[in-house]
């Protein structure tokens, strides 16, 4: 069975940052939706380039048989860990049921970190990250927001009331950020 914590919160609001902290620190595998689906749309012979560069620049969300067949293989792919950092899914209700069909039994959700973070701070930081990525300009940003407003913090409702959601306000330096996000991880392994 694989631990999961599943990270979620606005574009930019710096789930990629911090888990790559918690990677390194705590055991934890970082696995990121976004970035796996970003490589399989480069990947030779994918079926799904287009269609996942399409939802990209459009903010939307990628059928979830591709998206959870994309997290299943790397969870596979590792080793003995501690549990797997799943950043950025589940996006929509369609992720969630679709990831309760296909990982059931295989996984357990510990907990959901959500890192929560005023809308236009987010935006400053997309476009201020500069790492050329499709969807780092004002149009897509305007859909990623009202995809993340109207479908995926309806996910984050959901978890909370199964008492399962743990919110770091991430408006902060990284290193003040990182250390509730530390205290949290303390307190659901003890
Ligand atoms: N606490 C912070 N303070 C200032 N800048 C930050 C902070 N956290 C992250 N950043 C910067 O903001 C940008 C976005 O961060 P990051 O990629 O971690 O966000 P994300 O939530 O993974 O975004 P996305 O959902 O778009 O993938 C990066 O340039 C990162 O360096
Ligand atoms: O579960 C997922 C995760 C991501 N997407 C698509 O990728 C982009 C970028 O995701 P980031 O987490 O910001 O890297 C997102 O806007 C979606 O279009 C997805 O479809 N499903
Ligand atoms: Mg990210």
């Amino acid at each position: 069975m694989h631990n999961v914590v599943f990270v979620l919160g606005p574009p930019g609001s710096g789930k990629g940052t911090i888990c790559a902290k918690i990677q390194e620190n705590l055991n934890y595998v970082h696995l990121s939706a976004g970035d796996l689906l970003r490589a399989e749309r480069q990947r030779e012979g994918s079926e799904f380039g287009a269609l996942i560069e399409s939802h990209i620049r459009n903010g939307s969300i990628v059928p979830v048989e591709i998206t959870c067949s994309l997290l299943e293989n790397a969870m596979k792919a590792s080793g003995d860990v501690k549990g797997f950092l799943v950043d950025g899914f589940p996006r929509n209700e369609d992720n969630l049921q679709g990831w309760n069909k296909q990982m059931e039994g295989k996984a357990l959700v510990q907990f959901v970190l959500f890192l929560s973070c005023p809308v236009p701070i987010c935006i400053e930081r997309c476009l201020n990250r500069g790492q050329g990525r499709t969807d780092d300009n004002e149009e897509s940003l305007k859909k990623r927001v009202e995809t993340y407003n109207h479908q995926t913090f309806p996910i984050i409702e959901h978890f909370e009331k199964s008492g399962l959601v743990r919110e770091v306000k991430s408006e902060r330096s990284v290193d003040e950020v990182y250390a509730d996000v530390v205290k949290v991880f303390e307190q659901d392994n003890q």
